[in-house]
């Protein structure tokens, strides 16, 4: 892959995972482009299938899931979701820069941050390790942490908010230069978490990286992402410019979110929780509008038939309610 920033192409991907009633899907017919040099946040509440189609960029998700359909393609390492074995170990910390979602949990407890940095090093043909050692303490401190002390830890010696840190660290040492971050605030604090949202911004500049922030948190993305991405019950219902998403939302989902977060409405009174719970894989509709059984706008055709995404400029809508409205 080229030293530059790659552009992500995922095209009508589907991933399933196998349950007892059979193999239901958890991202259905997603296609989504992040531009290369850009900042994508995708949001949903939990279980909306953010972690799947995040996971799919690696070709990493687990048995008993699968990718079902579709293509993620990345500019000079192909369709990821063809790649096996060795080239796609390769693919991984290399070209690819991953925080998992329990970064915070998944640090080896037996061996120090230090030796699973030059493990990772070592395991990606790193040759410069002192050079590594370098960068990852240069990382930790602009993270508000003492770089030494914390690559001589082992992880039940660091707080949760450390961890998640050294997880941010891990996937940005190599040098990747697509990001994929999981809710890599969720452990901090707000201080905290608005330096690391300064810094995430700041990375992503000085190297030219291409990033995709995966958060249920719509403030996460309202700092950081230069695009916002909206998935309910496995589609992708809104995309769009954060600034124009979140100032004019348009899908009936997207405007509940935006409305149950004070911050956004600007009054702690004037925010308004979204009613109901998010399907889960058995729940969530097969056919029609995955989002009806809580939308103020539902129509007759929203019980069987999906909506189809629409794009107006940079803006794309699936929902029959709005696209009648403005295309009629
Ligand atoms: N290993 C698995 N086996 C069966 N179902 C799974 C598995 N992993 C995830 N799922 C289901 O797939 C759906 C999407 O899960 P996913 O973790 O991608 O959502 P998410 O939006 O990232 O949610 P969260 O923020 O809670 O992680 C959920 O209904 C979840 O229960």
């Amino acid at each position: 892959m080229s030293e530059q920033a790659p552009g992500v192409r995922i095209g009508g991907l589907t991933v399933v995972y196998k349950t007892p009633a059979g193999e239901l899907p958890a991202v259905r017919d997603i296609s989504l482009t992040l531009e290369p040099g850009s900042i994508t946040g995708i949001v949903g509440e939990s279980g909306s299938g953010k972690s799947t189609l995040a996971l799919s960029l690696l070709n990493a998700v687990q048995p008993p899931g699968r990718i079902a359909a579709g293509s993620v393609e990345i500019d000079g390492l192909g369709d990821v979701a063809g790649l096996k074995g060795e080239e796609l170990r390769k693919a991984r910390g290399k070209h690819i820069g991953y925080v998992f979602q329990a970064a915070q949990n998944s640090l080896n407890p037996l061996k120090t941050v230090g030796k699973q940095l030059l493990d990772l090093g070592r395991s990606h043909g790193v040759e410069d390790l002192r050079g590594l050692v370098r960068e990852a303490k240069e990382l930790l401190g602009r993270m508000g942490l003492d770089g030494t002390r914390v690559l001589d830890s082992h992880q039940h010696e660091l707080s949760g908010g450390m961890r998640q840190r050294v997880g941010i660290m891990l996937a940005l040492v190599l040098n990747a230069h697509l990001v994929v971050l999981d809710e890599p605030t969720t452990a901090l604090d707000m201080i905290t978490q608005a330096n690391i949202l300064k810094i995430v911004r700041e990375v992503h500049a000085e190297r030219g990286l291409t990033t995709l922030v995966i958060t249920h948190d719509i403030g996460v993305v309202a700092e950081v992402a230069d695009r916002l991405a909206v998935m309910y019950g496995g589609r992708l219902v809104e995309q769009g410019p954060t600034r124009e998403v979140l100032g004019s939302p348009r899908h009936p989902y997207t405007r509940g979110l935006i409305r149950a977060i004070p911050q956004l409405v600007g009054d702690i009174d004037e925010a308004q929780a979204l009613p109901g719970r998010p399907p889960t894989l058995a729940t969530v509709p097969k056919e029609g509008c995955v989002f009806r059984e809580r939308c103020p706008l539902r129509m007759d055709v929203c019980d069987d038939v999906d909506p189809e995404a629409v794009s107006d400029g940079p803006r794309v809508v699936a929902c029959h309610a709005v696209n009648v409205k403005e295309h009629a």
